[in-house]
């Protein structure tokens, strides 16, 4: 173990002495940053030196080729022995890199790509890898993973959902197998000792969520014996005595980071337990009675962001309407909370969209992965009033009881590095909340993808006709289509319509979960048309088939703007992978949510105007999409700085996280 110390902690870090090994200070000093900088503006000399890293690494190569199997392995941890007393230097690395290159060529049938190689070294050094959709991250991510594994450190390659992280353990398994590391998935449902054994491999693929949660608990486990430390490690299912459930935190490598880091990082994770609920259940359909009656605009204004509040004249209207109600009714202060709850439950909260309802019970989509989110809950009554609303059984309230931020939990590894295909919107953000910087790593050909006009119409059933026409046009000339809808609701609407046409069709979304892979196996074949939720919007791999290939590749078709431009690229990044063909075309309506929440009435009434010949306002109109995801990009990170303010006060008001750290 003090070797790893040695090599992922340097000198500038405080490192835990229980039986983790984390960083406790979250921040490097400043000297360190200013030096990265000025290395960082050398350019000529990085140029130098990654011509130098490349060609040492193909020039070991050949000497690898001609290795057995076993002589391969025993240079491997030869070199590990320098690796261990040198750090990671270009030096070694090439020598390493070269190794992994060939045991891979002989275990997968793929050697990796040179950019590949940049990618993982930048992985090392503890950087953020830009690398375009469809590049190889699964594989580039095992040059960092084996390195990592056989120095000994613990490594955890993150991504974000369970598919994934099954998928690419499962497809890296024969290279780690041949390389004598172990391998350990973990996956939502999975009982405490198999998690357990699954992070005692050398490398483990597990879920942002799922890791955060497990580290949560081992908090909780290792924390003082204080009664509330008592209930919270019954919740969290420890024992006393029980070796914690990770080995440390030393290497993370996280798949798809912008989302983990920064889409993801507005929430914190919570640990709460469930209290009786002593509300009369009837004060939830009450409220949710008198909100379905009130007016709009006379009763209650809804503002841009799901906010909704009560005007005086709402409020005298609540107050008649319970004067024989009783009980709490009688408070003004209850009264309009129950009420304002209600009104955001009926008018800010849609089925299909925003949840669905899976064994009667109301569960949250998470709108940027299109994902079920089964352990979520609304806070503060909201989940109760949505309950209320769909005729489920109300759930009790939730008490917190442990929480923490992503920002601060990938802080504590001695060494965290990411990869994903879209961070140079957030590349200042990733770089001052966790200290990342971002390099961009050149494509290993160059892309065919190809953006066709975007389409913009006057209403959303001219929308869903003009989708449904080019999806059953690209699919006649043997080309296979994606299209990306923004809910479940959506995805189910399109459905409807292409089934009444007549045309084949497979939906992929939070209630065909299940389904998902043999989905994904199949998007690539000739005719076919596959419409899904942001579920394929990241790390989806579509396979084409030679036919498809010849016909033209993958065609993506976006049907509504995501707030977030990353998260159109990664759609639009679907096709035209690895030198493929592709096209991607957007078909939107001007009623579309993001207009509405972001745009100013008056950019709209002119794009109202426009919408008759978009021909001619094709450009101007991307710059205003362009200006519009901005100011919501902007909006989301004052989120994110909120969570991060909240979770400060939560720390210094509980400081229950681990008595010593900060
Ligand atoms: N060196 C390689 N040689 C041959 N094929 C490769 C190589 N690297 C990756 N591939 C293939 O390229 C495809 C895309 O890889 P992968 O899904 O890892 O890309 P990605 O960069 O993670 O994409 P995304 O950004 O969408 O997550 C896969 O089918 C993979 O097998």
């Amino acid at each position: 173990m003090s070797d790893v110390r040695a090599l992922l902690a340097g000198r500038s870090l405080k490192l835990g002495d229980g039986p983790y090994l984390e960083r406790l200070d979250a921040k490097r000093s400043p000297w360190e940053d200013r030096l990265r900088a000025w290395l960082g503006k050398l350019p000529r000399l990085d140029g130098y030196r990654t011509r130098r890293f490349l060609q040492a690494a193909a020039a070991r190569e050949s000497a690898a080729k001609a290795l057995g199997d076993a002589a391969l392995r025993a240079q491997l941890h030869e070199v590990t022995r320098h690796l261990l007393r040198g750090g990671f230097t270009d030096r070694w690395l090439a020598e390493v890199f070269a190794l992994i290159r060939e045991a891979s060529r002989r275990t997968l049938g793929m050697r990796h790509h040179d950019v590949q190689l940049l990618a993982g070294r930048a992985l090392l050094q503890g950087r953020l890898a830009e690398m375009a959709t469809g590049e190889g991250k699964t594989l580039a991510a095992t040059l960092a993973a084996c390195t990592a594994a056989v120095t000994g450190a613990a490594v955890h390659v993150v991504t974000v959902n369970d598919y994934l992280a099954e998928r690419d353990a499962e497809h890296n398994r024969p290279l780690f197998d041949f390389l004598e590391l172990s391998v350990g998935v973990v996956l939502q449902d999975m009982a405490i000792d198999k998690r357990r054994a699954a992070y005692a491999c050398n490398i483990t693929y597990v879920s942002n969520k799922e890791l955060t949660f497990d580290y949560l608990k081992d908090c909780i486990a290792m924390g003082e014996a204080s009664l509330t430390q008592q209930r919270l490690r019954s919740l969290a299912g420890a024992r006393s005595g029980e070796p914690p459930i990770l080995r440390g935190l030393h290497i993370a490598i996280i798949d798809e980071a912008d989302s983990v880091l920064i889409d993801e990082a507005s929430t914190p994770l919570i640990i709460s337990e469930t209290l009786p609920d002593d509300l009369d259940p009837s004060i939830y359909t009450q409220s949710i009675t008198l909100a379905q009656s009130l007016e709009p605009g006379t009763h209650y204004v809804k503002g841009q962001h799901r906010d909704i509040w009560l005007t005086p004249v709402g409020k005298q209207h609540v107050r008649e309407a319970t004067a024989d109600f009783g009980g709490l009714w009688r408070s003004s202060l209850w009264r309009d909370e129950f009420v304002q709850k209600a009104l955001s439950a009926v008018h800010c909260f849609q089925r299909d969209q925003h949840y669905i309802l899976a064994e009667d019970k109301v569960q949250i989509v998470d709108e940027s992965t299109g994902r079920v989110m089964p352990d979520r809950t609304w806070e503060r009554g909201l989940h109760q009033m949505i309950e209320s609303k769909e005729g489920c059984e109300i759930t009790g309230q939730r008490r917190t009881l442990a929480q923490i931020t992503y920002q601060r939990f990938f802080g504590r590894y001695l060494l965290l590095c990411g990869m994903t295909g879209t961070a140079q919107e957030v590349a200042t953000e990733v770089k001052q909340t966790y200290g990342l910087p971002v390099t961009r790593i050149p494509t290993h050909k160059p892309s065919r993808r190809r953006r066709l006009a975007d389409r913009i119409c006057a209403s959303s059933a001219d929308r869903w006709r003009e989708v449904v026409r080019r999806a059953a046009e690209v699919a006649a000339q043997g080309r296979s289509v994606l299209i990306g809808t923004r809910s479940v609701e959506a995805s189910e609407l399109l459905g409807q319509l292409l089934e009444r046409d007549g045309i084949a069709h497979t939906v992929l979304n939070a209630r065909q979960d299940k389904t998902e892979a043999d989905t994904v196996a199949v998007a690539g074949q000739p005719g076919c048309i596959t419409v899904a939720t942001n579920m394929a919007g990241r790390g989806t791999d579509i396979k084409l088939s030679q036919d498809v290939e010849n016909a033209g590749g993958l065609h993506v078709i976006l049907t509504e703007f995501h707030e977030s431009a990353r998260v159109d690229r990664q759609l639009f990044g679907r096709c035209a992978r690895q030198g493929d063909p592709g096209t991607t075309e957007a078909i939107v309506c001007i009623d579309d949510d993001l207009f509405h929440r972001f745009a100013p009435a008056t950019g709209r009434r002119m794009m109202r105007w426009f919408v008759t010949d978009m021909r001619q306002s094709r450009r101007w109109f991307r710059r205003w999409v362009t200006q519009i995801q901005d100011r919501a990009e902007r909006h989301y990170r004052r989120q994110r700085v909120e969570t991060l303010r909240r979770d400060s006060e939560w720390v210094k008001a509980l400081g229950f996280v681990g008595k010593t750290r900060k």
